[in-house]
């Protein structure tokens, strides 16, 4: 199955992201034996979870309005941001994935969501902070913490898109807002990992 992914992926995304893809994949395995979350899960979670990544947007549009009636006005502005969504329909459809946690977790690799699983915050950090993303000093810190406290590296993934954001004047999905107000009020509560 890694294998018929990888094959798909070379033919529809970039090198570039390809290498992104892998350090997402590996990135997942390792938080996810950190986090007492089964790695095999996680590991297929981040191979796929770019799989729409160059379908162009009236693609996405398309593909999503044959899932769900009503597309939000902002990925309606920006449909570009349905290709998590439509990522996962491609493992469902073309790669057979069935298990709704892996699907949920391609999904909302984007955006997040309130509530979302231990495993859907491991595939949204893992976007964010693999090692292709660069070596600044707050990502050093980020994955420091991805390390130690899952939601409060949700919270600071998530304030980190926001800034991105707004410093390069792009609209902004309010549901990036909702996961990181959930993240940053379970962060607290939750136990830090010494390992
Ligand atoms: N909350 C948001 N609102 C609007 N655009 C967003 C939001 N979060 C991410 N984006 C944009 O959506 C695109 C896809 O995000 P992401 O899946 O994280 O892609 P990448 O892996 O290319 O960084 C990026 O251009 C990003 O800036």
């Amino acid at each position: 199955m890694r294998e018929q992914v990888i094959i798909w992926l070379e033919q529809n995304v970039s090198q570039h992201r390809l290498q992104h893809i892998l350090g997402v994949e590996q990135m997942c395995i390792d938080l996810a034996n950190c986090h007492q979350v089964n790695p095999e899960k996680a590991a297929q979670a981040g191979l796929m979870h770019d799989l729409a990544k160059f379908f162009p947007p009236a693609q996405l549009l398309e593909m999503a309005k044959q899932e769900q009636s009503g597309i939000d006005p902002v990925c309606i502005a920006n449909p570009h941001l349905l290709h998590a969504y439509v990522s996962a329909i491609v493992a469902r459809d073309r790669f057979g994935i069935e298990d709704p946690e892996i699907l949920s977790a391609i999904s909302n690799h984007t955006l997040g969501s309130p509530q979302m699983s231990d495993l859907c915050c491991i595939v949204f950090v893992a976007d964010a902070l693999e090692p292709n993303r660069g070596n600044t000093p707050e990502l050093e810190t980020m994955r420091r913490v991805s390390r130690q406290n899952l939601y409060q590296s949700v919270q600071q993934t998530c304030e980190y898109s926001l800034k991105y954001l707004l410093k390069t004047q792009k609209m902004i999905h309010p549901q990036v807002i909702l996961t990181r107000n959930w993240a940053l009020s379970v962060a607290k509560q939750s136990e830090p990992n010494t390992d």
